[in-house]
């Protein structure tokens, strides 16, 4: 049994699934460094608890997640060891462990799912989304950074496509990410919730341990063509972003400016 107190998240044990979903509805699911703990310190519980089968990874409210709360990140000192030591441990150490989580994950996203959101919600083996969801990844334009802090659209898009969505930085939504094969599956909202725990519970009668090997053999598939020494490359490169003079611009601008943007970009077709 979890007996941890969260706030920021909630953490709902329905048979054999576990459901764990972002809870700041008010600033639209933003992903703060308290929501991050807690998000991680679920995770290692439920990858602990032989009674979890599967792990469904959500948001409260009408949005998965606006991605970073920008708003706690500007209070943050700007030099770069400090960065470095925040981001490598909850946006790429955060990120992995849920990548080499000992059990099935899937993501359910309803509304925006925006840049680190988005980047959580990539790490998890299955996307199910609402016909109301939608993706971007825009903070080329928007923070003049390289992308979110763990680039795995080109794994879930292919090369071409994801070089087309991250230089425009647009929406895009469940249909079309569905065709691309970047979702699974796409639900009317009011069944997003019934149908991804239907899913999770049929891949819970699966045998824990063969279940476990046939992730991990997946996961080294993508292993063994470079995807951990890509994602761990790209995470330097973004940090190499956060010290030029561009993004120094575009951080002085402050929060309002940069979900303007977000809004303004993610209209661009
Ligand atoms: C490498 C970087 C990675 C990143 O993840 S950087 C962050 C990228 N994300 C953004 O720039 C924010 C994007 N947010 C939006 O586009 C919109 O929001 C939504 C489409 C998700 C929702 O739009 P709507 O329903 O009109 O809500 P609203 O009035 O924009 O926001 C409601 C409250 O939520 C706060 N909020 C929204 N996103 C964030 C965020 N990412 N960090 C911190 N706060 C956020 C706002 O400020 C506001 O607050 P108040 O009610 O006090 O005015």
């Amino acid at each position: 049994m979890n007996t941890a107190v969260y706030s920021d998240i909630t953490c709902e044990v329905l048979g054999p699934v576990v459901r764990i979903s972002h809870n700041r509805p008010d600033r639209r699911n933003a992903e703060g460094s308290k929501l991050l703990d807690e998000l991680d310190h679920a995770l290692s519980w439920a990858g602990a608890e032989d009674s979890v089968r599967v792990v469904i990874v959500g948001g409260v409210g009408d949005h998965f997640s606006a991605g970073h709360d920008v708003k706690e990140a500007t209070g943050r000192p700007d030099v770069v060891e400090l960065r470095y030591a925040y981001e490598e441990k909850r946006y790429l150490g955060y990120c992995l462990r849920l990548w080499d989580f000992p059990k099935p994950t899937i993501a359910q996203v309803q509304g925006a799912c925006i840049s680190g959101g988005f980047m959580v919600a990539n790490m998890c083996d299955l996307v199910v989304a609402a016909d109301d969801a939608f993706f971007c990844d825009p903070v080329c334009g928007t923070l003049a950074a390289a992308a979110t802090e763990v680039l795995v659209h080109p794994w879930v898009l292919g090369l071409r496509a994801a070089k087309d969505f991250l230089y425009t930085g647009r929406k895009m939504y469940a249909d079309e990410a569905l065709r691309m094969g970047m979702v699974n599956r796409v639900y009317a909202r009011a069944e997003l919730e019934r149908e991804t725990l239907a899913l999770a519970v049929d891949i819970a009668k699966a045998p824990p341990f063969a279940m476990k090997m046939l992730k991990r053999s997946l996961n080294r598939t993508a292993d063994m063509q470079g995807f951990r020494n890509a994602i761990q490359a790209h995470f330097d490169t973004h940090e190499l972003c956060h010290t030029t003079q561009e993004y120094k611009d575009v951080r002085a601008l402050g929060l309002g400016a940069t979900i303007a943007r977000t809004k303004e970009m993610a209209a661009s077709s």
